[in-house]
């Protein structure tokens, strides 16, 4: 699972995911072994359940601050959104494999419309044409990718009866797409099974529809501190009628307060309404972050960007967080810790997934599972719910 940031020059991308990934805690292992130069390490942040249940945890693939679980993910950053990146223009393959990888997007807009279409200062730009442009490039390279073949691969399904979501899913497998994705997709538009009745209509309605499962973006409506209330308004009811989320956000403001964090001067929890002041400030720096505190915190609530974070993990890519135990009353693994590990993920998996993703073993001897908190035995098919602490029991191995 990995988070893309993306935009067009100049809107605040780099800003946006420097601050994203400055993470100045100490997460023992992150899950992850290689990182480029354009992927780096955030987290999405959830209460967590030692708060409601009174635990000091142990956290080793996570951080635990002020009741609340960080828990990493990887960002990509996704440079070269330029007109035509689809066809290859600027960085626009390199653009495309990052996309890729990625399972769902930031795609950060300039919510004071001062940046024109291919980045340059304007007075007057529609941020909204932005995010028409993004959905544009994505479903113009999936569409690409499929009308290459279109008329045979359709004939060939139909003669070797071949099921018709998992063949577009076989087309699709670089970018990602699942055959539960095309079938979604094929029956929200109420497709026919037959693709060789499809009109070019149906085939690129097809491609959208089938971005908005495989690639689904969330706004982050940036330099919200330098835009008018009536411009963010606009431009949350705006995607909000194309279905989007959108948050305003100030990377700058963020990417300030996370500096300061880690050099010491302030205790800022990402997402916060506030920061504390810990050591003695210069005056240009108390100007700064009081400016901050003003143009910002006081009146958003926060600087948005962990917000953005959040929602594109909880509710976009629609992950919940699980805790496996070895003893469901102490809430502990062998070791004796306390709640020391957790994982992401997607909604409708079961205590087996959970098993598979704490190792290949543990998910292949899986027998049972209990919930700690009811101490009752779940079913094979039970759904994991959003921070449950599950006791895994396999056979002995
Ligand atoms: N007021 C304000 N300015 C911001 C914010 N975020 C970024 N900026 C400024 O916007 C300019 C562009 O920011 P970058 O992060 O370099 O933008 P980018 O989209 O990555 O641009 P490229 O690197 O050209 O792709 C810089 O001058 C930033 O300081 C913000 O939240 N508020």
């Amino acid at each position: 699972m990995e988070i893309g940031v993306v935009g067009k020059p100049n809107v605040g991308k780099s800003t946006f995911f420097s601050a994203a990934t400055l993470v100045d805690v100490q997460i023992a292992n992150y899950p992850f072994t290689t990182i480029d130069a354009n992927v780096g390490v955030t987290y999405a942040i959830a209460e967590h359940p030692c708060k409601e249940l009174g635990c000091t945890p142990n956290p080793q693939n996570y951080e635990y601050r002020d009741g609340k679980a960080l828990i990493p993910i990887k960002m990509i950053d996704v440079a070269g959104l330029v007109p035509g990146a689809h066809e290859g223009r600027g960085l626009g393959n390199k653009f495309l494999d990052d996309l890729r990888m990625a399972s769902a997007l930031i795609h950060v807009v300039d919510a004071t419309g001062k940046t024109d279409a291919e980045g340059n200062p304007v007075e007057h730009h529609d941020p909204v044409e932005d995010i028409e442009f993004l959905e544009k490039e994505i479903d113009y390279w999936i569409y690409g990718i499929l009308r290459k073949n279109w008329e045979k691969f359709a004939k060939r399904i139909k003669l070797q009866h071949l099921k018709l979501a998992q063949a577009i899913a076989d087309q699709l497998t670089g970018i990602g797409v699942s055959e539960e994705d095309a079938f979604e997709a094929i029956h929200k538009l109420g497709l026919d099974n037959d693709p060789t009745k499809w009109s070019d209509e149906d085939l690129f309605a097809f491609v959208r529809e089938l971005r908005k499962i495989n690639k689904p973006i969330i706004i982050a409506a940036n330099k919200a501190d330098a835009a008018a209330d009536a411009q963010i308004e606009r431009l949350i009811r705006k995607g909000k009628s194309r279905g989007y989320i959108v948050v305003p956000t100030s990377a700058a403001a963020e990417l300030t307060l996370r500096k300061a964090a880690k050099a010491g001067f302030i205790d800022y929890v990402p997402g916060s309404s506030d920061f504390k002041i810990l050591k003695p400030l210069s005056p240009k720096q108390e100007k700064a972050l009081g400016l901050i505190k003003e143009r910002v915190l006081d009146r958003f609530g926060s600087t948005g960007v962990q917000e953005v974070i959040n929602r594109a993990t909880f509710e976009l890519l629609k992950l919940v967080p699980a805790y496996p135990v070895e003893d469901e009353h102490k809430l502990t693994d062998q070791f004796g810790n306390v709640l020391p590990h957790v994982h992401l993920l997607p909604k409708g998996s079961t205590p087996r997934d959970l098993a598979y993703k704490v190792h290949t073993d543990l998910g292949r001897t899986f027998l049972y599972a209990v919930n700690a908190r009811t101490h009752r035995r779940v079913g094979e098919d039970y759904e994991l719910e959003f921070n449950d602490i599950i006791k895994i029991v396999a056979t002995a191995r």
